[in-house]
């Protein structure tokens, strides 16, 4: 199968006749093809030697399997890699090798199970697991379905209702929960682990505990009337929930297969849908996205450098406004002792009672105990002055963006803070440098750019000037891992990476609807396209002061650029400002349901007055691919500019940023990625024909004409941007 030797198994037997089979492939102990080949050949050795009872299968490492190596996709997808013959490995070696070995085999679970690796625990005949173990079949958010037999023994272990929403939902469960679902048979501490899976597979050798085949497990199946219903549900579920992707309603019928026609005819169904799937957009773009997010941490000239992160324990934050309490809370949440600093009195309960809301709105979810919501709050205190913050590692400044006020507290919190105190600024838009111009301390002023609400979104651009030295990366990356966060390392400019990408994204929205194409249209295009919602929904939900201020900083620094519209200033001056105030380009009920609002066309007419631009009959009748296309190739030319300056260190995290900071669908793998899938050339082609017609505001940049001109795709570019940091 692959080339490359990527992995192994071992094999041990002991006095007592149990032969003991490892996976080895760190870090997660990965069933590449070499691993797969040598499990196979593990068993047909243990299954051939008189010395040898009985079976357990276990991972190195304390970890079982993280399932099918994810980086042999690739080659598989390109052809550089044979892809192995139909049903090899589900049906010859998990199916006809391990669950039908005639010596019985457990499986030892530490860790995680992952996918194929709990496709293969699940063909041994009995699971014995650790209870923080997780096991799942996270397939379908990599765009394909459990590929080596999870599709069939999963309904037959926990039930078709539970199996569905694991496969569905890509969520693992714990190896507690585990127990009582029927997935696992018993749960013990790690080091009883292989003790116990040893004693259980001799155990069922002397019939004193059941051998199962799980395939041909029937009890926890539904009758087929009511499978069908839970099928139906199911399926209207994934149509609304991902209108735009089809495998998981193939992986609903895959499952039917197998209990309509039997689980052998299932196992093919599943094996032949597997290979389509693999080589889908879907899952290209997917399994992008995958490496992606794990590549942002990955930063040329700092974190290749072998520093270490810092220990941060103690951070303050500046502000308890929207931003600082959303922070404050993401700190706390992950055990960080925090001090929240505000002017007043009134202002700094305020902000502590922010705080509380966030976590109780968690106690109300039932996603957090009472006794934990104690235990986190009390990691936060209040003050009115800089007294404490002498033995803090770290400062977010979360105020509001004014440049003087920033450029005070920043000479304070040099004046105050320890000399090793990360000094960070939460700003969206202004220059770091003027931020720290009145301090010495520009080596370790950095930006903790979040985004709102800051507890909930997973996105973190980390900004750094020429000056911030990378041990203050390396520590902002360690930060932002501890509490969950996806960092993204930018360099300073305005609006950096997320913002400069959003800005293009709402003004091509007052673009077209000046021209005529309709507001509703427009959002319902690029919510089918497979944005959460359109622009204009979008500029209702954050308020039109943001988008204004923002809009000031954009037209000061990218005049060129800007498209200058008059229709959000005019609807704030009559306080239609969005969600807030009720009314917006959607008007809202008292639950908050926007509709249609008749009323907006008044001042659409007046807006187009202003900017002397008449109705033009082809923008009313834009086709949808239009739509989608004129709103976002004038973002793929700003993400362009965004690479080529050196704002950003590589396409791929541009990809992330788009996906983790606007909403950008995974499914077509970020902004650049499916730019790609376009093609350079086509996008140049429709922007300058555009800028002819409509002006400079569409004109490509020197990038995306350069990369046009080669064919070249934009992702591929990383070497041609000069870094400016
Ligand atoms: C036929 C089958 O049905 C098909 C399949 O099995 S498809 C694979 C199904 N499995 C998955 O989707 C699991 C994917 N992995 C994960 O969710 C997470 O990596 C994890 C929960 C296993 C570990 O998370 P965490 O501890 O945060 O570490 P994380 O940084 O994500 O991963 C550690 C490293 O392992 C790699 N890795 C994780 N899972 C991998 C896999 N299945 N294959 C190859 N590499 C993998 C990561 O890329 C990362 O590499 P890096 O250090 O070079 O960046």
């Amino acid at each position: 199968m692959g080339s490359k030797n990527n992995g192994r198994t071992t094999l041990e037997v002991g006095a007592d006749g149990v032969a003991v089979i490892t996976i080895i492939n760190p870090p997660v102990n990965s069933l590449s093809p070499d691993v797969l080949h040598s499990l196979k050949e593990s068993y047909d050795e243990a299954l051939q030697r008189d010395d040898v009872k009985a079976i357990v299968v276990t991972g190195t490492n304390g970890k079982f399997s993280g399932g099918f190596d994810i980086t042999s996709f690739d080659g598989m997808q390109s052809g550089k890699v044979e892809q192995p013959k139909l049903g090899f490995v589900s049906v010859e070696i998990v199916s006809d090798t391990l669950e039908a070995a005639k010596k019985p085999s457990v499986a030892a679970i530490d860790g995680l199970a992952l996918g194929g690796g709990l496709e293969v625990a699940m063909a041994c005949h009995a699971r014995i697991s650790t209870p923080t173990a997780q096991l799942g079949l996270p397939e379908l958010q990599l765009g394909v379905i459990p590929g080596f037999g999870g599709t069939q023994r999963l309904p037959r272990l926990v039930g078709l209702t539970k199996s569905l929403e694991m496969m569905l939902t890509s969520k693992p469960v714990k190896g507690e929960e585990a127990v009582g679902l029927g997935l696992v048979d018993a749960v013990v501490s790690s080091h009883e682990l292989i003790e116990t899976a040893r004693r259980w597979t001799l155990d069922i050798l002397a019939r004193r505990k059941p051998w199962v085949a799980t395939l041909y497990k029937t009890e926890k199946l539904e009758p087929l009337g009511e499978a069908r219903e839970i099928f139906n549900f199911a399926r209207a579920q994934a149509r609304k929930r991902a209108p735009n992707l089809k495998h998981p309603l193939v992986c609903i019928d895959v499952i039917e297969e197998g209990i309509v026609a039997g689980p052998r005819a299932g196992l093919w169904k599943e094996a032949e849908a597997f290979q389509v799937l693999l080589k889908s957009d879907t899952c290209k773009s997917l399994v992008h996205i995958f490496f992606a997010m794990r590549g942002t941490s990955k930063v040329p000239g700092i974190t290749d450098r072998g520093l270490m992160p810092r220990q941060v324990r103690k951070v303050a934050v500046l502000g308890g406004g929207l931003m600082g309490s959303g922070i404050a809370t993401a700190l706390i949440l992950c055990n960080y002792t925090v001090i929240l600093k505000e002017v007043n009195e009134k202002f700094l309960e305020a902000g502590i009672d922010r705080v509380k809301a966030n976590l109780q709105s968690r106690v109300k979810k039932g996603k957090m105990s009472q006794e934990k919501f104690e235990k986190t709050i009390s990691l936060l205190s209040g003050v009115l002055d800089y007294e404490r913050f002498r033995d803090v590692d770290m400062v977010i400044e979360a105020v509001i963006e004014n440049v003087s006020l920033k450029q005070q507290i920043f000479a304070d919190l040099e004046k105050f803070c320890s000399p090793h105190c990360i000094l960070a600024s939460n700003t969206s838009t202004i220059d770091l440098n003027l931020i720290g111009e009145r301090t010495k301390s520009q080596d370790r002023i950095v930006g903790a750019h979040f985004f709102s609400p800051a507890h909930v979104m997973p996105l973190l651009e980390i900004v750094r000037t020429r000056q911030t030295s990378p041990q203050i990366i390396v520590d902002m990356l360690d930060v932002g891992k501890k509490i969950k966060k996806t960092p993204i390392v930018v360099g300073n400019c305005t609006g950096f990476a997320v913002n400069r990408m959003f800005f293009s994204y709402t003004q091509l929205g007052l673009f077209l609807v000046e021209r005529g194409t309709d507001v509703y249209r427009i959002d319902r295009v690029i919510t089918k396209f497979g944005m959460p919602m359109g622009p204009f929904r979008l500029a209702d939900l954050v308020g039109f002061g943001v988008a204004i201020a923002s809009g000031m900083q954009f037209i000061e620094n990218f005049p060129e650029r800007t498209y200058k519209s008059m229709l959000v200033p005019l609807m704030q001056e009559d306080k239609r400002t969005g969600e807030g105030t009720r009314k917006g380009f959607y008007s809202y009920d008292n639950k908050r349901k926007p509709s249609p609002d008749p009323e907006l066309y008044k001042y659409i007419e007046k807006s187009r007055s202003i900017s002397g631009v008449a109705v033009d009959p082809k923008f009313v009748k834009l086709s949808d691919k239009d739509i989608v296309e004129m709103i976002f190739f004038p973002v793929v030319n700003e993400t362009c500019r965004v690479l080529a300056e050196g704002i950003a260190v590589k396409a791929a995290d541009l990809d992330i940023a788009s996906v983790m900071g606007m909403g950008f669908p995974p499914y077509r793998g970020g902004i650049m990625f499916w730019a790609d899938s376009l093609g350079s050339k086509y996008i140049y082609c429709r922007l300058e024909e555009w800028t002819k017609m409509y002006g400079e505001f569409f004109k490509p940049c020197a990038f995306l004409a350069e990369m046009a001109a080669k064919g070249a795709p934009l992702s591929a570019a990383v070497e041609q941007a000069k870094s400016r940091l």
